[in-house]
Formats: structure tokens, C-alpha cells, sequence
């Protein structure tokens, strides 16, 4: 798959080595990167608004717009174009995603150290919405439900707005959020109305090389300590803590549930392992298959999986329904999936958490804590609020 890429990658170089210097950050105004590599997309060939609902479909309308686009890229000369972009936490909305001109693969930039305030403005005022207290009443209302009726997970969220006392550089909070977490999956996403999604997903939703898919659903989380001692503690308390477990099970058994009948291989691991971003612990398990028709695109099988219970609970669509109930906001891009598909199929999508939309001066930054039976409301709104740190800490904002 590789090799694909590469071949349109070196197009791309090609096509952009005499305007190196005009190629610079201003006009890769797309990017994702992962442990593959870091994908640049440049200009903008065809849009893509068409909601991602019934996207597993190849007949369907999502899709055969995905395919059209993808032709117009093929027909001015590109031999494996690439669509990039976001797909919103309800696939009803509308999709944001596009052909560019030509995009290229290169290795992740070297870690750079970048000030702690990142050379951000600075902060005017911050809100939560909702507050402390509606979020911990609706973490009680969400439990209340789990014992009336047969939801059994709800994901909920929290913004956080922030207003800086000029334009945020969105360069520089990208440069900032990789020096900071080199590991997880960096992005940055222009909008239609200006506006930009920037974040790092410590999760894969789902990658596709060949015939092979892996997911990597994370759910279950604790904060990091300073003390290596504490941090071990509070790691080794997390693999064996029920609630957290249960949390982890709900997905992983949705997640296999799905996946199956497309695979003739699907390997499961028995329990979760650990994983690690800058602010947190997860419970993590990476789930690798082979697929009966390896035909079916990165894109379609993201679409069957989106939303997993890690992001919307448990079964899905009552636990959807209770989220709209609840949450004071629409969540938009957040907690949809973001990254990448080829014309040959291969692609990665990750879960569009850790993020931020950035508008001139002002950013939301979004959160969000699976709710189960077990879960106390003050340490629902404690885990929103660490995960809230891994931008907070790039804006250069005391968590
Ligand atoms: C919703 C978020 O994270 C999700 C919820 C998790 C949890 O409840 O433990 C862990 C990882 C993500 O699947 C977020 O980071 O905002």
C-alpha cells in the first residue's frame, strides 16, 4: 500500500520541489500524522458535504460522492488520489471532507521544543459549557436512566471556550501539541466556514492496508501522576478496576460484533493492556482482522464502526438518543472520525477527541467520559477536565 502512496507522494513532490519554499505550512493547511508518517494535503480539488450516514454502502449516496471525487482527482492525472478530511459525530450532518490538488507522505517533522505559552495570545476569559454542576446533574439524570431502562453506557461531554486577546497561530498550537505528544495521531482539518479543527487522538478507529484492518478502541481512563511511583499506582489500579473494565468490555464487544461478518480472521485479545498519552492512562485493545473482501475501502468500514461506544455508550442508538437529551450542545466534528482514504481503499481514521476548533481568537476545546452505573459524577467531571489538559497545556492555559 506503501508503494502507492509513495508513487502519488513523489507526483506530489514533484509537482511542489520547484515552490518548496510557497509549500510551507501556510498551504498545507491539511495534515494527519501517525507512526506511518505524516500526510500533507494541498488545495483543494473536490468537497465533499454529503452526510456519511449509510457510508458502508459502496452503492450509496455518501459513497458514490466519495467516488466521484476521487475520479475527478484520478481524471487530472493523479494515479492514487487521496480523500481527506472530518466526518461529525452524527453521521446524519454533513460530512467535511475533499480530494486535494495533490498531498504527499513524509516522515513525522523532528521534535522541535516549543516555549510552554507556545507564543499564544493571551487568554481573555474561559467558560465551561455546560457548567460543573449541569454536567455532574447530568451525569445523575444518565445513571438514573441506566436503571430504568437497557442503556448501559453514555458518553458525555463538555466544551471549553477560550478567548484570546488576538488571532490563535494555528501552526504554532500544532507545533506545540507534537512537541508535547509525539505519540498520538496529530491533526488539522480547514473548515468550510474558516474555522479549523486541530487535536492529537491517542485512538484508531480503524486502518486498512490490504486486506488488513486494526482498530484500537480505548475506553477506561485515569489521570497521569508526577511521581513515577504514583503513576504506576494509578496504572495498575486501572487495569483491574471493574467499573473501568465493564466500561472497556462494552466496546470491545460491539466493536468485535461489527467487524466479524466482514472478517474471516478477527483476533480479539482476552483483557485490555495499558496505553498512555501526556495526561492520561487507557485502557486499551487493539483488535486486528483479515477481511473476507478486502475491496471494502477504509472508509466504508469506518462508517460501520462510527459511533463505537467509546464515544456514544451503549447500545447505540438509545444511548445517542439520551446524549441529545442531555448534552446542551451539538457536538459537531468532535467524537466523529478524522483522517484518510486512497483511491485503492487503504486509509486511517481516528476518533476526533483531544481536539480543539480554532476561529481567530476564540477555541472550543471539547471532552468527553463514558458514564456506566458505577461512575461518580465528580470523577466524570475530573477525567473530562484532565483530558481537557492535553490542549489546554498546548494553548499555553493552566489546567
Ligand atoms: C470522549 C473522549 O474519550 C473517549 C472516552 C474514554 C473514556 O471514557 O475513558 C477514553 C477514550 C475515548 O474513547 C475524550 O477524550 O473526549
Amino acid at each position: 500500500m506503501r508503494t502507492a502512496v509513495l508513487e502519488a507522494s513523489q507526483e506530489a513532490s514533484q509537482e511542489h520541489a520547484s515552490q518548496e519554499h510557497v509549500a510551507s505550512a501556510a498551504c498545507a493547511k491539511m495534515s494527519f500524522s501517525s507512526g506511518q508518517g505524516e500526510l500533507r494535503a494541498f488545495g483543494q480539488r473536490a468537497f465533499i458535504s454529503v452526510p456519511a450516514k449509510g457510508g458502508q454502502d459502496r452503492a450509496g449516496l455518501f459513497q458514490r460522492a466519495v467516488d466521484a471525487a476521487l475520479e475527478e482527482g484520478r481524471r487530472a492525472g493523479q494515479s492514487n488520489p487521496v480523500v481527506v478530511g472530518a466526518i461529525p459525530f452524527d453521521l446524519a450532518e454533513p460530512s467535511c471532507l475533499y480530494v486535494p490538488e495533490s498531498y504527499e507522505w513524509r516522515a513525522r517533522p523532528p521534535l522541535q521544543s516549543v516555549p510552554a505559552d507556545a507564543g499564544m495570545p493571551t487568554l481573555l476569559d474561559q467558560k465551561s459549557i455546560p457548567s460543573e454542576a449541569e454536567f455532574k446533574k447530568a451525569v445523575e439524570h444518565a445513571i438514573v436512566n441506566f436503571r430504568m431502562c437497557d442503556v448501559r453506557k453514555a458518553v458525555l461531554s463538555v466544551i471549553r471556550e477560550l478567548r484570546f486577546d488576538g488571532a490563535v497561530d494555528v501552526d504554532r498550537l500544532l507545533q506545540s501539541l507534537r512537541a508535547q505528544n509525539r505519540d498520538g495521531y496529530q491533526f488539522r482539518v480547514p473548515l468550510p466556514d474558516g474555522a479549523q479543527l486541530v487535536g492529537v487522538s491517542p485512538e484508531l478507529l480503524l486502518r486498512k492496508t490490504g486486506d488488513t484492518v486494526v482498530s484500537n478502541p480505548l475506553a477506561g481512563s485515569a489521570r497521569r501522576q508526577l511521581d513515577p511511583a504514583a503513576d504506576r499506582t494509578v496504572a495498575d489500579a486501572l487495569l483491574i478496576s471493574p467499573k473501568d473494565l465493564y466500561e472497556h468490555k462494552l466496546v470491545i464487544d460491539d466493536v468485535e460484533r461489527v467487524l466479524k461478518p466482514y472478517c474471516t480472521e478477527l483476533d480479539v485479545p482476552a483483557g485490555p493492556s495499558l496505553m498512555s498519552t501526556a495526561a492520561l492512562w487507557h485502557l486499551s485493545t487493539r483488535i486486528e482482522g483479515r477481511l473476507t473482501d478486502p475491496g471494502m475501502t477504509a472508509l466504508q468500514l469506518a462508517c460501520l464502526l462510527h459511533p463505537t461506544p467509546a464515544v456514544c455508550g451503549y447500545p447505540t442508538e438509545r444511548a445517542h438518543k439520551l446524549i441529545r437529551f442531555v448534552e446542551p450542545f451539538e457536538r459537531g466534528l468532535f467524537t466523529g472520525m478524522v483522517g484518510w482514504c486512497d483511491g485503492e481503499g487503504n486509509g486511517e481514521w481516528v476518533v476526533t477527541i483531544r481536539c480543539g476548533i480554532v476561529q481567530d481568537d476564540k477555541v472550543r476545546l471539547f471532552a468527553g467520559a463514558g458514564i456506566v452505573e458505577a461512575s461518580q459524577p465528580e470523577a466524570e467531571w475530573a477525567e473530562t477536565q484532565t483530558k481537557l489538559r492535553t490542549m489546554l497545556n498546548a494553548c499555553g492555559v493552566a489546567a
